[in-house]
């Protein structure tokens, strides 16, 4: 198991930013770690790397447990915090064979960084400033600190944040090539982070998991079900569904408009007629959609 995380909480005062949270990250994954602001997505990173100490539960990072190991987790992982701290004044080499002595690399540290340099695409801006970079290649940057000391782990928060459209493809790009080699983990708020570059999903909500599989099985099972827009004309009671067979989950836009969500949509209109017959109500308009995955995260996420 390269990450593996066991009842993990870390609470700040009394509230809990992640609470409970279990799973296994298999070598050679690459997993998005899906949430809105606020979800813990950040206090889950920096408890896997070492920087924040969990106040319960157990993390390990390729069989190294993070508290009492923590020199280890930091040599096989690779980190890119979404506060990217880089150094302005620092030329984009000198900063990068810096960290390559933080790292130890001690003769190999000059091979290294030319290396990453070139892994990253940074080679025509390496001998600029860092503060002269543009928010992407300032990234490009932290990106090659994360591999210097090429670790078997990397977690990437928020990679691709106030990037513009062109380099938030050349970056994506970049983490699918370097999911080949490594294990990562990135964060991201958004659905489509995901789809680009992961095979499977750990949603996150209020510091607790809500989903976590691979991203085409949450794909079917959000197929698998459908969704009915009815509006009626009277105003309905708030548990007026429970009494109709075959919905799963009702939601009321307002107390005439709902969102129903069903295994078969086709089974639920011929029940939902016979319930408006039965009970004098007359339906204005029902209308099924189908259920993006887009529309799975929102519900798993809602406040
Ligand atoms: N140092 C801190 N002190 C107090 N509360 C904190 C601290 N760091 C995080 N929190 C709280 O913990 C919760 C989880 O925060 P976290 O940064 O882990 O979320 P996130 O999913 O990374 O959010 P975002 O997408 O906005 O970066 C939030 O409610 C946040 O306000």
């Amino acid at each position: 198991m390269s990450v593996k995380l066991t009842h993990v909480s870390r609470y700040y005062g009394a509230q809990a930013a992640v609470d409970d949270i279990s799973f296994d990250i298999h070598p050679g994954e690459v997993v998005g770690f899906l949430g809105p602001n606020g979800a813990g997505k950040t206090t889950t990173m920096r408890m896997i790397t070492a920087y924040l100490k969990p106040d319960s539960g157990k993390i390990e990072v390729c069989g190294h447990d993070v508290v009492r190991d923590s020199l280890a987790v930091k040599r096989i992982t690779g980190y890119l915090p979404e506060q990217n701290p880089l150094y302005p004044d620092l030329y984009v080499r000198e900063y990068l064979r810096w960290m390559a002595d933080i790292h130890h690399l001690g003769k190999r540290g000059r091979q290294r960084v030319e290396e990453v340099i070139g892994l990253t695409g940074l080679g025509k801006e390496s001998h600029k400033k860092i503060g002269m970079l543009s928010k992407g290649y300032r990234q490009r940057v932290g990106l090659a600190q994360a591999l210097l000391h090429d670790p078997e782990v990397l977690i990437l928060d928020e990679p691709t944040s106030g990037l513009d459209p062109n380099q938030i493809v050349d970056i994506r790009q970049l983490i699918r090539e370097l999911g080949r080699q490594k294990t990562v983990i990135l964060s991201t708020h958004i659905l489509q982070e995901v789809e680009a570059m992961c095979q499977r999903v750990i949603i996150i909500h209020r510091g607790k998991i809500v989903a976590d599989g691979d991203i085409e099985a949450l794909r079917q099972q959000a197929i698998a079900q459908q969704v009915l827009e009815v509006e009626w004309a009277e105003t309905l009671a708030e548990d007026w569904w429970q009494d109709v067979p075959g919905i799963q989950q009702a939601r009321a836009h307002t107390p005439h408009q709902w969102q129903l969500i069903a295994a078969d949509a086709e089974e639920l209109k011929k029940n939902l007629f016979r319930y408006a017959l039965q009970n004098n109500l007359n339906i204005i308009s029902l209308q099924t959609q189908m259920r993006s995955l887009e529309e799975v995260f929102r519900q798993l996420t809602q406040i």
